[in-house]
């Protein structure tokens, strides 16, 4: 079985490197292909995959195609590639937005699968929710999962509803937990920590507070009802949070994400 991946950044390439640990691909089974000059460079001296940069000398070959370029540029390459595949093959796109009837249309191709994965995949914790269309079969859909995991967890979801919903959870999530660590470094510089030391108390928080979360079984309320002690320091932020309407405010930005997902999707204002 060979893979092509197209788009080798951020995600293509992360997704490149945990699939060519896959069990179900051998050596050299990993196609990669990308558009900038400056990444083909990059691609040519990892020994692990094979670069490519014309589409017509890999796409036919390809069993599953990856495809990891960003919403605007996914029509563009849909035409060029339209005329390379063949019905055998499975699409994977990780696309924000990109629907599966309009990578159809697009392409020809009928099994495809549309995925919503997040940046944590980098370092082997990241969450791919997955969803198909009904001409992938239950056997290629094993296939399929066994490559997302090569990257952290999958989840199967019902449809492409809960793909968009998961873009504003998991897909875009790790940049709220950034956000939300980078205030808290700017409070540690405040208080006057070094920018060093800032980082380790804030890293460190996370890490422990996820670590608790992760080995029981109780809710993130729950674990706040433990740290903070009446009339205490922890109930001063905590109520400061709730006056300030933080919750809300972090829900509102969720389902921004959420609507911003179904919105590119819809008359593919990506393009
Ligand atoms: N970065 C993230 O955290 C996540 C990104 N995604 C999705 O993954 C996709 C890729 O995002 P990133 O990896 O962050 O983008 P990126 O900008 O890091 O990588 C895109 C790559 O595609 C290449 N490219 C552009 N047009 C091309 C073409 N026609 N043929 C071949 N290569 C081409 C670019 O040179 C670049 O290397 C996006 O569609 C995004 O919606 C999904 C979940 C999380
Ligand atoms: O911001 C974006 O559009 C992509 C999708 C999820 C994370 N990054």
């Amino acid at each position: 079985m060979k893979v092509l991946v197209i788009g080798a950044g951020n995600m293509g390439l992360t997704y490149a490197e945990g699939m060519s640990k896959s069990k179900l691909l051998k050596k050299k089974n990993i196609m990669v292909l990308d558009s900038s000059e400056e990444k083909l460079k990059e691609l040519n001296e990892m020994a692990h995959f094979d670069a490519f940069k014309k589409l017509e000398e890999c796409v036919p070959q390809a069993d599953i195609i990856f495809i990891a370029v960003k919403p605007y540029h996914a029509n563009a390459l849909f035409e060029t590639i339209k005329p390379l595949v063949h019905s055998d093959q499975i699409l994977i796109s990780i696309m924000a937005g990109v629907t599966i009837d309009a990578i159809k249309t697009h392409t020809g191709l009928n099994k495809i699968v549309r995925a919503m994965p997040n940046l944590p995949a980098k370092v082997g914790k990241g969450l791919t929710s997955y969803t198909s269309s009904k001409e992938v079969s239950r056997i290629e859909l094993l296939t399929v999962e066994s490559l997302l995991d090569t990257t952290g967890k999958s989840i199967r979801v019902r449809d492409e509803n809960f793909i968009d919903a998961s873009t504003g959870i998991s897909g875009s999530g790790p940049a709220y937990v950034f956000y939300f660590m980078q205030s808290m470094m700017e409070a540690a510089l405040q208080m006057g920590f070094s920018k060093e030391v800032s980082s380790v108390l804030v890293s460190e928080t996370f890490t422990g507070a996820v670590e608790l979360f992760n080995q029981n079984n109780l809710s993130p309320n729950s674990w706040m009802d433990r740290v903070a002690s009446k009339g205490g320091t922890t109930q001063a932020a905590l109520d400061s949070m709730d006056d300030n309407n933080v919750s809300e405010l972090i829900k509102e930005a969720a389902f921004a994400a959420f609507e911003r997902a179904v919105e590119l999707g819809k008359e593919e204002n990506y393009a």
